[in-house]
């Protein structure tokens, strides 16, 4: 279990994140202001929507601001390279410095660190060569010194399919190997086959793994990935509140009936 302020992470009912997409800081806080009334446990900033994402100082000042509006509300800071089905390209030291920046600030809680950003699969499931590990130390370092200040979730997104079970396998031994709290894997299915394999994967890895979980299935017919995570494992759902920030996303409303009803039904 992982504590983040009251929210305990991987306990319990999945808890409910939900993501501020705004462009600019005052649509970012009216939405945080939306969200604070719902009953969202954890909230989201995606900053690679945010319009002065490559000025650190820009992001630092809009982040001094949420972090007045949200009174508490655990707050996970996110910048989804486009690669990863974000909306905005990064280099990875620009990346590393604005996600340096953000930690040392003791503004935020959490921040999510795409781990496959530099590395291919092979690269990483295979021999690995000298140079590949030590490129690998190097980012276990730096997520190191990230957790000195925040909580490390560590994501790898796949919008085009739903890899082979040995290749989840691999990624999620990976992510875990890189030394983040909550290792998180979004995928997208092709039929639903593969959302049940998304879920039964997270059913035998929850059980083995000494660190909460997320995952989901993306997409209309992966939603119920989303509701299903006290029986299988997911330890946090993404819910929204108007605009999705991904494909099956349901409405936080909706969410948090259906987990309170799944969750009555565990007792
Ligand atoms: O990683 C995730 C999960 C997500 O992609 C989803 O599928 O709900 C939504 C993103 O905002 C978040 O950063």
């Amino acid at each position: 279990m992982v504590q983040v302020g009251d929210v305990s992470i991987g306990s319990g009912k999945p808890k409910i994140c939900a993501s501020i997409t705004e462009t600019d800081r005052k649509s970012i806080i009216a939405a945080a202001d939306i969200l604070l009334q719902k009953r969202v446990d954890i909230i989201e900033w995606r900053i690679d929507y945010y319009r002065e994402a490559g000025h650190w100082d820009m992001v630092l000042e809009t982040l001094q601001r949420l972090k007045m509006s949200l009174y508490g509300r655990p707050l996970l800071v996110t910048f989804r390279t486009k690669e990863e089905g974000g909306s905005q390209e990064i280099e990875t030291a620009a990346y590393r410095e604005l996600l340096d920046h953000i930690a040392q600030s003791g503004l935020v809680d959490m921040i999510d660190v795409e781990i496959f950003k530099d590395f291919t699969y092979e690269e990483l499931a295979g021999d690995r060569t000298p140079e590949v590990k030590e490129r690998f130390e190097n980012l276990k370092q730096w997520i190191e010194s990230l957790r000195q200040r925040v909580v490390v979730v560590g994501s790898y997104h796949n919008f085009d399919r739903t890899p082979e079970d040995a290749e989840l396998k691999d990624r999620l031994q990976i992510i875990d190997e890189s030394g983040v709290d909550i290792p998180k894997m979004a995928v997208m299915p092709a039929n639903r086959l593969d959302v049940m394999r998304l879920m039964m994967f997270t059913l035998q890895m929850a059980e083995q793994m000494d660190k909460p979980l997320i995952t989901m299935s993306m997409s209309r017919i992966g939603s119920i990935s989303r509701i299903s995570g006290e029986a299988f494992g997911s330890a946090v759902t993404f819910g929204s509140i108007g605009q999705e920030s991904a494909p099956g996303q349901l409405p936080v409303n909706k969410l948090e009936e259906m987990l309170d009803m799944i969750h009555q039904n565990y007792q």
